[in-house]
């Protein structure tokens, strides 16, 4: 018999069709409340849930006895919570690889357009202030030769090198909890404390997950510490920056600018003060947001549930010691 499922996300028709192939699908909006208590029988009996977005914890788990595996439509899982899954024994699949050098695309996109002030001066074209050309008041900052500042080394972070140093011949430095030595030897990136990258960096660059030792990692003191040239950029989770800071530092120019494709909450409130500032470029968690990469990461996410019903947790696998 197909193992029963949870589906959470809207899939193209050939990955529902693969999905359907290898288990009985019952497919459901989100996991708020109401559709939890929908589909309680259908919860009750689900061998995997596959989706993004949405709480798992312990109260849903308890909703879900026979849950053997989660297939999360993203590399990040803080919206998990593993030690109650690993008590569970499920286990948790990501989709990292796939869209790292996407993501990184994002975030050199957020480095330029928030260093040129590309949406504030497209905005201004657009509104027909074009009259004559541009004064020092509209002059933005160069990117090329300055230094680069990498929170979290990882998959990204090295994408992200790659692109500094070989596209645009800066200077790169990051902070992670251990030194990487591929990211030394090919981008010539310097390890240093977080003071020392803060105190050095043009551009801050934030691809970090969220967890208890990251979470307002970046607060008031360490914003302090940044050149009031420099830029911050945040593409890993929101909470890792003090948002309340960040406005008050954006405000008082303790920093230049800053580019931000992910916030404390999301989506961001409308009468939040950072989308009336012009030395902010907002975007709406976009990260791998193409077609190939989001279609990238639901083939991965099908073929990671499929292969962990079967107990195969090599690729892909955040807790495989929950299967102990
Ligand atoms: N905006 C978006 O759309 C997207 C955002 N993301 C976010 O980016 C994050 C990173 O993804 P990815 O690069 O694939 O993940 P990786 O696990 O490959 O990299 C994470 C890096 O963070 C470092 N790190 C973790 N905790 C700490 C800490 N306390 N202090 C210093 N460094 C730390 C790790 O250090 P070490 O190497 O020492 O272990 C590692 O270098 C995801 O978790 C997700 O939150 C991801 C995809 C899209
Ligand atoms: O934020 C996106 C992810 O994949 O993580």
């Amino acid at each position: 018999m197909k193992p029963s499922v949870i589906l959470y996300k809207s899939l193209p028709d050939d990955l529902r069709a693969r999905l359907d192939e290898h288990c009985a699908v019952t497919e459901i909006n989100d996991l708020s409340p109401e559709s939890q208590q929908q589909y309680a029988d259908a919860l009750q009996q689900a061998e995997g849930l596959l989706g993004s977005g949405g709480k798992v914890n312990g109260d849903l788990l308890a909703k879900m006895p026979k849950l053997r595996v989660c297939s999360s439509v993203s590399v990040g899982y803080d919206n998990f919570d593993v030690d109650a899954l690993n008590q569970r024994h499920v286990v948790l699949m990501h989709t990292p690889t796939v869209l790292t050098e996407t993501v990184a695309d994002t975030m050199m996109a957020l480095v330029l357009s928030s260093a040129r002030r590309v949406t504030e001066l497209d905005a201004w074209v657009k509104a027909g202030k074009w009259q004559q050309s541009i004064g020092p008041d509209l002059f933005g900052i160069d990117v090329h030769h300055k230094t680069l500042g990498i929170l979290g080394m990882g998959r990204i972070g090295m994408a992200l090198a790659q692109r500094a140093h070989f596209g645009f011949g800066m200077k790169v430095l990051y902070n992670a909890r251990r030194e990487h030595e591929e990211a030394q030897t090919r981008f010539d990136a310097q390890r240093c404390d977080l003071e020392t990258l803060l105190k050095e960096s043009d551009f801050v660059c934030i691809s970090l997950p969220l967890t208890e030792q990251t979470h307002h990692m970046i607060g008031a003191e360490q914003l302090k510490l940044m050149k009031s040239s420099a830029v911050l950029i945040n593409a890993g989770r929101g909470p890792v920056v003090d948002e309340n800071a960040l406005i008050a530092a954006l405000q008082n120019g303790t920093i230049h600018a800053a580019g931000l494709d992910v916030f404390e909450q999301e989506p961001v409130s409308p009468d939040s003060p950072l989308l009336k500032l012009p030395n902010v470029v907002t975007l709406p968690h976009i990260g791998s947001a193409t077609h190939e990469t989001r279609y990238g990461m639901m083939q991965d996410a099908v073929e990671n549930l499929i292969a962990a019903l079967s107990g195969n947790v090599e690729k892909n696998c955040v807790n495989p010691q929950a299967l102990k």
